[in-house]
C-alpha cells in the first residue's frame, strides 16, 4: 500500500531514507530548515553537502514548510540530530494541532539528550503525547547512508512497544537490499544505538594512535558490556545488545571509514583539537553529546562505565588520552561476567 510520509531532516540519513521510501513506491515529502538545500533538491535533485555525487529521484519533493510536509502524512519520520529533536517535535505539535492529525511517528536518529539523558522516543512521547502521535517506532541498526544509497545489503531493526506498528514500518522499508527485523525492546534498541557512537569515537582514537586490532576488539567488547549494563538498568533485554542495533551497529560504527564518530576519534588520536574536528566534519557527530549524557546518567544512577568516563574526560576535560588508557588498564582485576545467570 502506498503511504504518505513526511521525512523531517534532509541530512545524509534523512535524504537516503526518503529515497528508499520513494523507490518502494511511497509518496514522500522531505522537510529541511534550509531554503538553499530545498531548492537544490527540487531543482538539481542533489544534496551535495551531505551526499556528494548522489542523484535523487525526481519524485522527491523537498520543502521548508513543515505544515506542507505533514499536511496529509500517514507517517512522520524524524531524522534530525538528537540535539534538535525536541525543538522540531514542538514545532510539529503546533502544526498537527492546527491540522488535527495524529500520524504514526518513526525515528531513525541515534543519541541521548544532553541534560535530561532521555532517549529519542521519550522526547517524542513527551512533546507529542498520544494526542498528536498514534505510536512510535524506532528504526536502527548497522546502516551507513553511503552504502544504503548504492543499494548495498543492509539489515536493520524496527522497534516499538506496538508490534503491529513495527510490522507496518517493516513493510514500508523492506526491499531487495534492505531487510528489516521487528523488535519490541525499544529501550534496548535506542540505548545500543546511542551508545555505539561513543565507543566508535574510542575505536577511532585507538586507530589514530596506532593501536592494533586486539585493542579495538577489547574496546568494542567491554564497551558492549557497559551499554548492556546501562540498558538493563532501564529494563532492556541483554539479548537486544547481541542484535543488529547492538553489536551489529557497534561493529559497523567502530570499523567503517564512513562513520563520522570513528573519523572524529581517529583525528583526535592524531592530535587534532576537537573544535577543529567538529568544524571540518560539517555533519553531526552524535557520540560527542551522547558521551556527556551517558557519563552523567551513569554517575547519577551509579552504573559502572569506565570506558564512557575515559572518553568523556578526553572530550570534555581535555584529559590526556594515553593517561586515560593507562587508567583503564590499571583498574582492579575483575571477572568478565556482566550479570547474574540462573
Ligand atoms: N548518516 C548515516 O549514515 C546515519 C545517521 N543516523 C542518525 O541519523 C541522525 C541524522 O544524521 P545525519 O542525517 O547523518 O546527519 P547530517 O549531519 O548529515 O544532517 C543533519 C540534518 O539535520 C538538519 N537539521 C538540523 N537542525 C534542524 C532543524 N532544527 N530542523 C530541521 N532540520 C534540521 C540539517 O540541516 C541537516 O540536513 C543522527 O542521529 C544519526 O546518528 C542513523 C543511521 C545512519
Ligand atoms: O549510525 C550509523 C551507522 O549505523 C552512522 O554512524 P556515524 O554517525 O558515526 O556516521
Amino acid at each position: 500500500m502506498t503511504e504518505k510520509i513526511a521525512v523531517l531532516g534532509a541530512g545524509s540519513w534523512g535524504s537516503t531514507l526518503a529515497s528508499v521510501l520513494i523507490e518502494n513506491g511511497h509518496d514522500v515529502t522531505l522537510y529541511t530548515n534550509v531554503e538553499k538545500q530545498a531548492a537544490e533538491l527540487n531543482e538539481k535533485h542533489t544534496n551535495e553537502q551531505y551526499m556528494p555525487g548522489f542523484k535523487y529521484s525526481e519524485k522527491l519533493r523537498a520543502t521548508t514548510d513543515l505544515a506542507e510536509a505533514v499536511a496529509d502524512a500517514d507517517e512522520v519520520l524524524f531524522v534530525v540530530p538528537t540535539s534538535v529533536t525536541r525543538v522540531v517535535a514542538k514545532q510539529l505539535k503546533e502544526v498537527l494541532a492546527k491540522l488535527n492529525r495524529r500520524p504514526l511517528v518513526i525515528h531513525a536518529s541515534k543519541g541521548l539528550e544532553i541534560g535530561t539523558h532521555k532517549r529519542i522516543s521519550q522526547i517524542l512521547q513527551e512533546e507529542l503525547t498520544d494526542r498528536y502521535c498514534s505510536g512510535i517506532v524506532v528504526l536502527s541498526g548497522p546502516s551507513h547512508a553511503e552504502e544504503v544509497a548504492r543499494h548495498d545489503i543492509t539489515l536493520i531493526t524496527a522497534a516499538s512497544a506496538d508490534i503491529k506498528a513495527a510490522e507496518k514500518v517493516q513493510d514500508m522499508f523492506t526491499n531487495d537490499y534492505l531487510r528489516i527485523y521487528t523488535n519490541d525492546d525499544i529501550v534496548g534498541v535506542e540505548t545500543g544505538a546511542a551508545f555505539k557512537n561513543v565507543i566508535a569515537i574510542g575505536a577511532g582514537i585507538l586507530h589514530g594512535l596506532g593501536y592494533g586490532d586486539d585493542a579495538k576488539a577489547a574496546l568494542m567488547t567491554r564497551g558492549l558490556a557497559e551499554v548492556a549494563r546501562l540498558g538493563m538498568a532501564f529494563g532492556a533485554s541483554p539479548l537486544t545488545f547481541m542484535g543488529l542495533s547492538g553489536v551489529g551497529d557497534l561493529i559497523v560504527t567502530c570499523t567503517s571509514v564512513h562513520s563520522r564518530n570513528w573519523r572524529c576519534g581517529e583525528q583526535l588520536g592524531q592530535g587534532k583539537p576537537l573544535d577543529q574536528v567538529i568544524e571540518d566534519m560539517g555533519m553531526v557527530i552524535e557520540g560527542i553529546n551522547t558521551a556527556k549524557a551517558a557519563y552523567d546518567l551513569s554517575r547519577d544512577e551509579h552504573i559502572e562505565m569506565p570506558i564512557t568516563k575515559a572518553i568523556y574526560n578526553v572530550l570534555y576535560n581535555n584529559a590526556d588520552i594515553k593517561e586515560e588508557i593507562g587508567g583503564l588498564m590499571t583498574r582492579d582485576s575483575k571477572s568478565e561476567v556482566i550479570g547474574k545467570r540462573k
